[in-house]
């Protein structure tokens, strides 16, 4: 860690500064993560690493920042900058147990005092939304700078300021004078009196413009394509998502589910009836903690919440087994596969083992489940929620790949579930930076892989057995058509439709299940059952 801050002081190639009133307490001096490219920048700074003195293991307390921006800003670029971030705070990378404050520390060079049960909701709500409208607010920001090359070199934190304080005028209707004095403060201590000011400036502009109703927004005009480049950036979502979700399902629809993507996410919990745990049990807890709730129409194990998770965490509801977090969504897909006691199932792509441990709690301690999976921690985090959720005596865990497992192994069973890997195009409100990662070409490997994955799974399931082919993409390539295709190449397989499994609501006119985030108000999710042949 000292080696790493030393590495980050190195980076500043900015001439000294005043010390900030927070800084002129110590003699260490913050650090700063300069300039984008931080990869680069890691092995320059790398190389000019020399001794560091004890100092920078100071722990200075900053109260004049906010903290909850403090700590979104530092927890944004811990998320955008990933393994790069964390490689240049870290030699040895994002070690267990490392503490969000210290990363504050090692960021901005101060603590913030330790944040309230307000900070947190804060944080969670301006993480979120400003990953989710990053390319709106830059978009924004890019309109309001001199030009696109002040945009296109500003630092990254210089940069997750600004997406902070838009995010919080604009979206969040935050009394805006107090947004842009709380994060100009933010760049000035953590950054200099310079970079303060060009947030005032930036931040001021976009006040005026909002209150005169005169936001630089792209128009919907042009051809097809500049219309998606409109509506990828007023809605925030890559072009690549607004033109194939226009082509599926028309604008209205793309339009619909971009709103649902950025609306603020709601969470199921299923009452975990493999330890004896009923939704009344459930409820009883919710109602103590004064945690609202509703009641799920389709799957009586199951409550939505809107709010209160983390009072639920730290009451140990999910630590000790008594729920867990499921949407409906996954949960009608264990309807579909429709676990009894004494089923043997074989769970192909198993971890970190959502569905399983449901399907276990159905089985009532008679039955096996194999559970495969070719990730290693992950299968642990299975192996390690089922012995806590008391379903472990009819879980077996499998390390392998299902292609080379169902090559070499005699293991059959009537019920098979392939829960494949896909674009997970169907979960972004709660994924919000998910919609960032994926881009067209890793669709496409995805779809070969369902193909060798369905071609696996079906080599396990026996002469009249069922295989239920899932995923939580919205993405026909990637459902509908997956299954077409694996019907043309297994004659021996056929549609056995959903309707006897899950409500009519979410059935599709060929008998599968999909569940429509704009809809059900569920995450998307869509599978398959299918019947082999005696
Ligand atoms: C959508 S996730 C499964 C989620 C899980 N069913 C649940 O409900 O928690 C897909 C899983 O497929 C696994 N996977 C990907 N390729 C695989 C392969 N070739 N063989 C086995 N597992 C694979 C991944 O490691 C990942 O855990």
């Amino acid at each position: 860690m000292a080696h790493a801050l030393s590495l980050v002081v190195a980076l500043s190639t900015r001439s000294p500064q005043p010390p900030s009133p927070s800084s002129s307490r110590s003699s260490s001096r913050p650090s700063k993560l300069g300039g984008r490219n931080l990869r680069s920048n890691a092995s320059d700074a790398g190389r000019r690493r020399g001794p560091v003195s004890p100092s920078h293991k100071t722990q200075k307390l900053n109260s004049e920042v906010s903290p909850h921006r403090a700590v979104s800003a530092v927890r944004l670029m811990r998320i955008e900058l990933g393994g790069a971030f964390a490689d240049l705070l870290n030699e040895r990378g994002k070690g267990p147990g490392e503490n969000e404050m210290g990363y504050v520390e090692r960021t901005l060079g101060f603590r913030t005092r330790e944040l309230d049960d307000r900070d947190l909701r804060l944080v969670t709500d301006v993480v979120g939304g400003t990953i989710r409208w990053r390319r709106f607010l830059d978009h924004l920001i890019v309109s309001l700078c001199h030009d696109q090359s002040t945009f296109r070199h500003m630092e990254p934190l210089l940069l997750q300021i600004l997406r902070i304080g838009m995010y919080e005028i604009v979206k969040l209707d935050m009394p805006p004078y107090a947004v842009v004095d709380e994060n100009v403060r933010l760049a000035k201590v953590a950054l200099r009196p310079g970079a303060g000011n060009m947030v005032n400036g930036i931040l001021r502009k976009l006040v005026q413009l909002k209150e005169s109703d005169a936001l630089p927004l792209p128009k919907l005009e042009g051809d097809d394509h500049a219309q998606a480049r409109a509506l990828a950036t007023l809605y925030s979502h890559p072009v690549w998502m607004v033109r194939r979700w226009t082509k599926y399902f028309g604008r209205e629809e793309a339009i619909k589910l971009m709103v649902w993507n950025n609306s603020e996410p709601s969470y199921s919990l299923r009452a975990n009836t493999g330890k004896g745990v009923t939704r009344a049990d459930l409820v009883k807890h919710l109602d103590m903690l004064e945690v609202p709730y509703e009641l799920s129409l389709n799957m009586e194990d199951f409550v939505r919440i809107k709010t209160g998770m983390q009072i639920i965490i730290r009451a140990g509801l999910l630590k000790e087994g008594t729920c867990a977090v499921q949407d409906e969504s996954a949960g009608l897909v264990v309807s579909l596969l429709d676990p009894q006691p004494s089923d043997c199932i074989i769970d192909c792509c198993a971890a970190p083992g959502g569905k399983t441990l449901y399907m276990a709690s159905c089985l009532s301690g008679q039955g096996m489940i194999s559970a495969i999976d070719v990730n290693r921690g992950r299968l642990r985090i299975l192996q390690e929620t089922a012995k806590v959720h008391q379903v472990d005596g009819v879980i077996t865990t499998v390390h392998a790949d299902l292609r080379d497992f169902a090559g070499n192994n005699p293991l059959k069973a009537n019920k098979v579930l392939l829960d494949a890997p896909c674009s997970g195009l169907g979960v972004l409100s709660k994924r919000a930076d998910l919609r960032w990662n994926k881009n067209l070409e890793d669709l496409e490997e995805l779809k070969e892989l369902q193909n060798e994955l369905l071609d696996a799974a079906s080599r396990l399931v026996k002469p009249g057995g069922v295989l239920v082919y899932s995923t939580c993409s919205i993405d026909p390539e990637e459902n509908e058509e997956r299954v077409t295709a694996f019907l043309l190449r297994h004659p021996e397989f056929c549609i056995d439709p959903a309707d006897k499994y899950v409500p009519g609501e979410f059935l599709t006119e060929r008998g599968f299940y999909f569940s429509n985030p704009v809809k059900h108000s569920l995450d998307g999710a869509f599978a398959a059952r299918l019947l082999r042949a005696l």
